[in-house]
């Protein structure tokens, strides 16, 4: 710095306020009255001791370092502050860009949390409608399956009509077809034994010519009624026609066949049909075949009726074996 020292106080005042002015300092007293003094001091060198002269110097030029390092510093300060605005300017932006990103987040963490809220409401109505249909569809299979098993129990009942003597209760013929070619067949992959035995009541129509034919009705029943007793439960007996029954003994050769003959005799001779506190005596005549490997059923019946026939023809209430 170059200082001319002035020539006048007005001029002094002047360049000590643009002095003041030009370091940035504030036109306090005290600022003025060093700046002015200084000014002066220069000014009027020849006034002053050598010493005051070189310490208005020593203060012009340290108030002018002064004020060099003040600005120095200041401008530092600005450049840092300018900096220290950037860094800061993008650390909001950094902030703002993770607030916004957080908030989209947030959004979409709710967003999801709805789109979840709503499935789940959506998989809750299915369920509870999926189980109503279930609940009916079942109350529904129920009621179905009670009407099959209805259905079923009447197509057995109505089998066991079809298959069944109105009077006695027995097989009838129809029973018959149905169960001899099954027993049959059983009989012949087993190597198991099967005989017919077809019995005849002897002079019948008398029976009914005394009695009336409700009579003979009944004594048909009694008959039906001693045979079960002295069969089996496998055994099948068989309204085979009028006075005329059958019986299909399963795992019996002839001689078990006779056997059961012999016991239904003995027990018709002790129960008698009673009616009218009469006894009505009933004999039959029998024939018996047992089934050979080579045959069917219906050959088997054939013998068993030939040899009924045989009996019949032989004195009847007696029994005839076919031939092996
Ligand atoms: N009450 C009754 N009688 C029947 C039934 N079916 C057949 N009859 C009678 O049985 C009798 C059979 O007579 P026949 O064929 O002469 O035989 P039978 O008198 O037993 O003489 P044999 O067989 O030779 O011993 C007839 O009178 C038929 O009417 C029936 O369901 N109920």
């Amino acid at each position: 710095m170059s200082i001319t020292p002035p020539d006048n106080p007005v001029e002094v005042a002047r360049i000590a306020l643009k002095r003041l002015s030009e370091r940035g300092l504030p036109p306090t007293p005290d600022n003025y009255a060093q700046f002015y003094n200084a000014i002066v001091t220069i000014k009027s060198p020849q006034t002053k001791a050598p010493e005051e002269l070189q310490q208005a110097w020593q203060v012009l030029c340290q108030v002018d370092e002064a004020v060099g390092e003040a600005s120095e510093a200041m401008q530092q300060l600005i450049d840092t502050l300018d900096s220290e605005r950037g860094a800061m300017l993008v650390s909001l932006g950094r902030l703002q860009h993770a607030r916004d990103a957080h908030a989209a987040r947030r959004a979409s963490v709710e967003e999801t949390h709805n789109t979840l809220a709503d499935l789940l409401d959506s998989v809750i109505t299915s369920t509870n409608s999926i189980h109503s249909t279930v609940s009916a569809s079942h109350s529904d299979l129920q009621s179905i399956r009670d009407s099959v098993r209805h259905i079923e129990e009447d197509l057995a009942f109505n089998r066991r009509m079809l298959e069944q003597d109105a009077l006695t209760g027995t097989f009838n013929r129809q029973g018959l077809d149905h169960h001899l070619a099954r027993e049959v067949k059983v009989a012949l992959r087993n190597g198991g034994r099967l005989t017919a035995v077809i019995f005849d009541l002897d002079d019948f129509k008398q029976i009914n010519d005394t009695h009336g034919h409700l009579i003979g009705d009944q004594v048909l029943v009694h008959v039906a009624n001693l045979t079960r007793v002295v069969l089996r439960e496998n055994d099948l007996l068989v309204r085979y026609g009028g006075e005329e029954f059958l019986i299909l003994l399963t795992d019996t050769d002839v001689n078990g066949a006779s056997y059961v003959i012999d016991r239904l005799r003995t027990v018709a001779g002790r129960t008698p049909f009673l009616h009218k506190g009469q006894r009505i005596e009933v004999s039959f005549s029998t024939g018996i075949a047992q089934l050979r490997p080579d045959e069917n059923g219906r050959a088997l019946l054939l013998r068993a009726d030939e040899a009924l026939y045989r009996a019949k023809n032989t004195g009847k209430s007696r029994t005839e074996i076919a031939p092996a």
